[in-house]
């Protein structure tokens, strides 16, 4: 399976921008194979967080589309970042899944908004399973700060997932929390690691880039800069298996003692 991480600059609070600029992105790609491409966290709005009423997409709808859009006229799966989704008075940070057909197959919400940078005073949390399935594949997919919690990420692992999923907005400094967390991640879970973050700046903070794709022993196997770049690798899924059965952690849980 050939990853690609579309490391990418926002421009803030601008979708109808951001919609071309990813769809250019698309068309460049598009002779390169991929199976799976990664969007980075709120890729159409950036954190202009006191507009998302106004920028942000009902219920997702304008989003999904364009990305079905792109799926079938590329023949590509995309996990496509999140989006500012409206329903109601509310406002989620929505991440978006849809196959190469173009079939919607999945969508999860911030669970973990991150106080930092005033997410909980415009966003509200998502209540979604993370967990879902692609190409045969069963992903847990996380949104940024969610990787701070090592029991969340756990949760669809021990439902039987092999890859986990990041998507961010994660400043440049503190980037190197974002490196260490997410090769523990892997590490401690035995599961690939794709993770894609924006870089650039908006008015409140500068993005660190670095988007990176690590195997289920912790090992990097690409690695972006903090420049605009596809962060790609070939990955094999029967490797996790190997691992798991190398390192036998998770028959060796003492689940009486925590869950
Ligand atoms: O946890 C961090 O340091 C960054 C998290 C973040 O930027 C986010 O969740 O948007």
């Amino acid at each position: 399976m050939k990853i690609g991480l579309l490391q990418i600059d926002i421009k803030f609070g601008e979708p109808m921008a951001n919609r071309e600029y990813v769809k250019d992105q698309f068309l460049k790609a598009a002779d390169d194979s991929y199976d799976l491409i990664i969007l980075p966290e709120l890729w159409s709005t950036g954190y202009d967080l006191t507009r998302l009423d106004d920028i942000g997409d009902e219920n997702a709808q304008e989003s999904i589309q364009f990305l079905q859009e792109l799926a079938k006229t590329y023949n590509v799966n995309i996990i496509g970042g999140s989006v500012a989704n409206k329903k109601g008075d509310s406002v989620y940070n929505t991440m978006i899944v849809v196959d190469r057909n173009g079939d919607l197959v999945h969508q999860y919400s911030k669970l973990h908004l991150f106080k930092l940078m005033d997410e909980h005073k415009y966003l509200s949390p998502g209540e979604d399973s993370p967990s879902f399935l692609l190409e045969g594949i069963h992903f847990g997919g996380f949104i940024c700060y969610d990787i701070r919690f090592p029991e969340w990420i756990r949760k669809p692992v021990l439902e039987g997932a092999e890859a986990i999923v990041v998507v961010a907005e994660w400043p440049e400094a503190r980037v190197d929390h974002w490196l260490t967390l997410l090769k523990a991640r892997a590490i401690e879970n035995q599961s690939y690691v794709f993770a894609c973050n924006r870089i650039g700046a908006d008015p409140n903070n500068a993005f660190g880039g670095n988007s990176i794709i690590i195997d289920p022993w912790g090992e990097t196997l690409a690695q972006g800069t903090t420049q605009e770049e596809m962060v790609t690798a070939t990955i094999d899924i029967a490797r996790v298996k190997e691992i798991r059965s190398r390192i036998p952690v998770f028959q060796d849980r003492r689940t009486s003692f925590y869950s």
